[in-house]
């Protein structure tokens, strides 16, 4: 079974654990979609939440690609000027966008990128 990565992307996000902190909200996305991944059988790694800016994403993300087979990112592929994972996966990582929208509303800037094989969602 190919090992799946989970990495969650937001400035706002916290791991569970500690009190929640004024301004944050639990990364519940990236806990779910372990559960899932999990369920289905993969085993999976949790490569944590890389923060909003780019350095930070493409650190998380090279980190990501050494541990997955795919890597599953939540956050960060929609339109605002934050949403910074498709440029950093384009340009630093060199992966190709093989879709950037699907026709669902919420969830329409699914992203499906190989480079190895990326699917970012959010
Ligand atoms: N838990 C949720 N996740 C997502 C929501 C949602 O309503 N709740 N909406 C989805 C849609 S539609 C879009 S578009 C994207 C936008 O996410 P971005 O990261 O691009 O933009 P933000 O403005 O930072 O996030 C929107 C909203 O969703 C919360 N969020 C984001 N990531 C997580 C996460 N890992 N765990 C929990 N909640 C998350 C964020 O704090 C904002 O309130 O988001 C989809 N996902
Ligand atoms: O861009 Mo979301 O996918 O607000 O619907």
């Amino acid at each position: 079974m190919p090992v799946v990565t989970v990495l969650s992307t937001g400035n706002e996000l916290q791991d569970p654990g500690k009190p929640l902190e004024t301004g944050c909200i639990r990364d519940s996305n990236k806990t779910t979609l372990v559960s899932l991944m999990k369920e289905a059988g993969f085993p999976v790694v949790d490569a944590g939440i890389a923060r909003d800016n780019p350095k930070a994403v493409l650190s998380k993300l090279k980190e990501a690609l050494s541990t997955g087979d795919v890597i599953v990112t939540t956050g960060s592929v929609s339109m605002g000027e934050r949403d910074i994972l498709r440029d950093v996966l384009i340009t630093d990582i060199g992966a190709m966008v093989h879709y950037a929208r699907v026709f669902m509303k919420p969830g329409w800037v699914l992203t499906l990128a190989g480079s190895l094989l990326v699917l970012a969602f959010h």
